[in-house]
């Protein structure tokens, strides 16, 4: 057995090697992002990567060293990606220009939480309505709004999947975020009583958000359009066996009364509701970046872009995975971090985070406001 102190030694030498390689192996990557950014290329070269692995992989000569001689060649042309990234001028971004004279357009009915989450963010305006979710897309995509108001996340049901989809689909950016406190009433006609509900009706949403009570209640749910639409509907029907699950604004809106207030089963319940336009806009107060990106579907692929958040010492705020259409068990990953992106260290971070993903894009940096 050879004995410790000569084993050291020999690291000691080899390590010696390594250091002088990897400093000229680093050079060399500066060298290349000189290149690149003459040529306008991308750092992260996918299909360079599995050539240089591979390449390795296959001159060693101990077979039972091939997934550590993987990660370290990887691990290196990681540290080649980062150090290349810092060479990226970094920019600044001038303010966008406040609009004037804009229009609106929210999912729903005047009475509906997002016409109430719209007012808040952009104080008593009108609003144009459209029925569903994809409406509001549609005519943001033909330029009958401006701007559009749609809900992203509940404190207590999660997120709501249809728009995280439609705004990658459609490729808009989100310009602010507004969270609104949502108390779910139950309502019924003039001078009907808790025990004269049988049947209620609301969006899945405000269902769910009751679950507990209609079940204490023994008071059945049905799936409507809106909460505001279910609370119309039963002020149209005057059968005092059907309630509306909504807010006190549609209960004074349709003439209905407050059987039970604030029957959600989370009392901090909260929807979370997003700002989109067609164009992003850069405000000084932003202090939110969200951004969509795929990664490959391999070990770690994910850990990296965590990994390069924490290094820059970032908040992330919430990571979210959508499956990619076309691509069974594949996914895509929405993530929010705090920052505004004239900070050197978040386009920093930014730029190394796209070394490591397929695709990225940044969907937004915005102000977050809370009523
Ligand atoms: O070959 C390149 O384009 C490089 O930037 C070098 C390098 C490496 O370190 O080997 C680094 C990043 C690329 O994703 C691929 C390879």
């Amino acid at each position: 057995m050879k004995d410790l102190k000569t084993c050291r030694e020999e690291i000691d030498a080899i390590d010696k090697e390594i250091i002088a390689l990897f400093e000229k192996r680093m050079h060399v990557a500066k060298d290349v992002i000189t290149y690149k950014l003459a040529h306008d290329m991308q750092i992260f070269q996918k299909d360079r990567e599995k050539e240089v692995i591979q390449k390795n992989v296959d001159r060693l000569e101990d077979k039972s060293l091939e997934s550590y001689a993987k990660t370290f060649v990887q691990d290196t042309m990681n540290l080649s990606k980062s150090y290349q990234s810092t060479f990226i001028p970094l920019k600044k971004y001038e303010a966008t220009e406040i609009k004037e004279n804009f229009k609106v357009g929210y999912q729903g009915v005047p009475g509906s939480f997002s016409n109430q989450a719209m007012k808040s963010w952009f104080g008593d305006i009108e609003g144009i309505n459209y029925p569903h979710f994809e409406d509001v897309y549609q005519a943001l995509e033909k330029g009958e709004i401006d701007y559009g108001v749609l809900p992203l996340e509940n404190s207590s049901t999660g997120a709501i999947n249809d728009n995280y989809d439609l705004l990658t689909q459609y490729g808009f950016y989100i310009v602010g975020e507004q969270s609104i406190t949502i108390d779910q009433n139950l309502l019924g006609i003039k001078g009907a009583t808790l025990e004269d509900i049988k049947d209620v009706y609301s969006h899945i949403q405000g269902l769910k958000q009751t679950s507990e009570f209609l079940n204490a209640h023994h008071i059945e749910g049905h799936e409507y359009l809106n909460t505001a639409a279910a609370a119309k509907y039963i002020s149209e029907a005057q059968n005092k066996h059907i309630g509306a699950i909504a807010s006190s604004e549609a209960a004074k809106l349709y003439n209905l009364d407050i059987i039970a207030k604030a029957i959600q089963n989370d009392q901090s319940n909260h929807t979370r509701f997003i700002i989109i336009a067609r164009q992003y806009e850069i405000r000084p107060s932003a202090n939110r970046i969200s951004m969509v990106f795929t990664v490959n579907h391999e070990v770690g692929a994910l850990y990296e872009v965590m990994r390069v958040v924490k290094e820059h010492n970032i908040n992330m705020a919430r990571i979210e995975s959508r499956p990619l259409p076309l691509s069974p068990w594949e996914y895509y990953f929405y993530l929010d971090i705090d920052g505004n992106l004239n900070q050197d260290h978040v386009q920093r971070a930014l730029q190394e985070i796209k070394t490591y993903t397929n695709t990225f894009r940044m969907i937004g940096n915005y102000e977050r406001k809370e009523s």
